[in-house]
């Protein structure tokens, strides 16, 4: 789940990059980068690590330039070297540089045309290069030395054809402006905006709304599925509809945990849905527990806050705040490793033992993929001293992988993979375990956007809308992205791209 930025303006982007990629910080921590590209040139700084560690001073200075893109990446592809960090770049035609949010499920045949049928070489093993390569080949056939925005879109139409699976795209293209689109599920988000300047419009792609308002950008509108959006050298807006069998099926795991709950994603609240989730949870809790001898009701900072604050709520029961979360630990969920995983749920939360001492405790989390968290967390809240412990998750069961853009490949390393409820509960040391129901999750994400008739559920369901993906795709990813398999692929390479930090 990556997070992309490109914009194009009027003065200096490096700063306003580097901040957009601050905001969406949560998205990916893995890697960052920036390409900007000023007089003709491309000038890139990509390399593993936060934000605030891949950009020092001189790297910003050497980021000169008014149009550029960036990325954080959380890897689902590939491998986890710095070259494969993103933006990627290819000469031809024009100069493009891309940066990419999501996941092919094609690409190992992509790949394979690329090389056999257009004589490219995709240097690594990211789904990425090989997106901007057939992006890149089908604007080369089109053979113009100044395109038009026609072209472009003609290109986009071409990518959609032969690129299956979860896409957000901003490309750079030398000396014809920014260039953003989604897949024809729009499963990834991608939103622009703008702002006014001394001189004219500045322009903003952005992954989530919460990076075009932190920097003073004003929204125009999510990018639709199957749509390019071409903000051309003179800041010119042209958009197109380039899929003909286009229809809005957006990640629900976005509205569970993976957008900041400040952001508004195809026109729903990202903080009211789950909002919404707790209150569902809790009307599910009344239905099935009846009475209940819950004392309290607490969150798993950070995601399930706004889920965990409605719940307690609805149940008329006290919401405290049991665990302090270190602000310098990132994301566990995302984390590369289940070593590293486990280690860090630890050293990112502790309990506060006194809202512990002889309650009966309701742990909420918006979710439960590995387990590593709630584990964890309920050992600390018995050691701390609770009676009994509860726990819920404010989305149901996963027990499917993700194909899409989030590192779940492997429907093993799931905890509630060929598990009901009950065993899950006693395996993670709950007294009790409630998960939200599907068509709950469901009404608490729709309410915000009822245009929108269905949502990829696929981790929790099963259901791969956008097809081909069978049991053959999902044994050969389960090999090639399980845990051992990844720690592998992980051990240092020097590649093309190794320039000095
Ligand atoms: O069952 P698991 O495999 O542990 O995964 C689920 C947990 O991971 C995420 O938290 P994370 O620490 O990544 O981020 P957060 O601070 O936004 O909650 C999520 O919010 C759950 O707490
Ligand atoms: N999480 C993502 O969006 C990852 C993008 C791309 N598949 C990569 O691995 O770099
Ligand atoms: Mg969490």
């Amino acid at each position: 789940m990556c997070g992309i930025v490109g914009i194009y303006a009027n003065n200096p982007i490096n700063q306003t990059l580097y901040d957009a990629l601050t905001v969406l910080q949560h998205r990916g921590q893995d890697a960052a980068g920036i390409m900007t590209c000023h007089d003709n040139r491309f000038h890139l700084r990509k390399d593993n690590g936060l934000v605030r560690d891949v950009f020092h001073t001189r790297h910003m200075k050497s980021l000169p330039g008014n149009i550029g893109i960036g990325h954080v990446r959380y890897p689902t592809a590939g491998s986890s070297s710095s070259a494969e960090a993103q933006p990627f770049y290819v000469n031809s035609p024009y100069g493009i540089a891309l940066a990419h949010n999501g996941n092919l499920t094609n690409a190992d045949t992509i790949k394979d045309d690329l090389f056999r049928s257009e004589l490219r070489h995709i240097n690594t093993s990211s789904d990425s290069e090989i997106l901007l390569n057939v992006f890149a080949h089908e604007l080369h056939k089109l053979g113009q030395l100044d395109p038009l925005p026609e072209h472009f879109f003609t290109a986009v139409d071409k990518v959609y054809k032969r690129c299956q699976g979860g896409y957000a795209v901003i490309a750079l293209i030398n000396g014809h402006g920014l260039l953003g689109f989604r897949d024809p599920h729009g499963i990834r988000p991608l939103i622009y905006g703008r702002r006014q300047s001394d001189s004219g419009y500045e322009y903003m792609f952005a992954s989530e709304s919460v990076a075009l308002r932190a920097l003073g950008f004003e929204p125009i509108r999510d990018v639709l599925p199957g749509e390019a959006v071409l903000i051309d050298s003179e800041g010119r807006v042209h958009s197109q509809m380039c899929s003909d069998t286009s229809e809005l099926t957006p990640c629900i795991f976005e509205f569970v945990y993976f957008a900041r709950p400040d952001s508004i994603i195809d026109g729903i609240s990202v903080y009211k849905s789950r909002l919404r989730m707790g209150q569902k949870l809790a009307e599910k809790l009344k239905r099935e527990w009846g009475e209940h001898d819950i004392d309290v009701v607490m969150p798993i900072p950070d995601s399930s806050r706004p889920s965990a604050m409605e719940m307690a709520n609805v149940l008329g029961v006290n919401y405290r705040e049991g665990f302090v979360k270190n602000r310098y630990i990132g994301r566990t969920f995302i984390m590369p490793g289940q070593t590293m995983r486990k280690k860090s749920v630890k050293q990112k939360l502790n309990a506060i033992e006194l809202e512990f001492k002889g309650k009966n405790v309701m742990l909420v989390d918006d979710s439960i993929v590995r387990g590593t968290t709630c584990s964890q967390i309920i050992e600390m809240a018995r050691e701390a001293g609770a009676k009994k412990v509860y726990f819920c998750s404010a989305a149901p069961a996963v027990r499917f992988p993700n194909v899409y853009g989030i590192d779940m490949p492997v429907a093993q390393e799931l905890i509630a993979y060929g598990r009901t409820d009950e065993e899950v509960a006693s395996l993670i040391g709950a007294d009790r375990l409630i998960y939200q129901d599907l068509p709950d999750l469901i009404d608490s994400v729709q309410a915000g956007n009822t245009n929108i008739k269905t949502f990829d559920c696929s981790v929790f369901d099963g259901k791969y809308l956008t097809g081909h993906v069978d049991e053959a795709y999902l044994n050969q990813l389960a090999m090639a992205r399980n845990d051992s398999a990844k720690a592998v692929s992980n051990e240092s390479v020097l590649d093309l791209h190794n320039e000095s930090a």
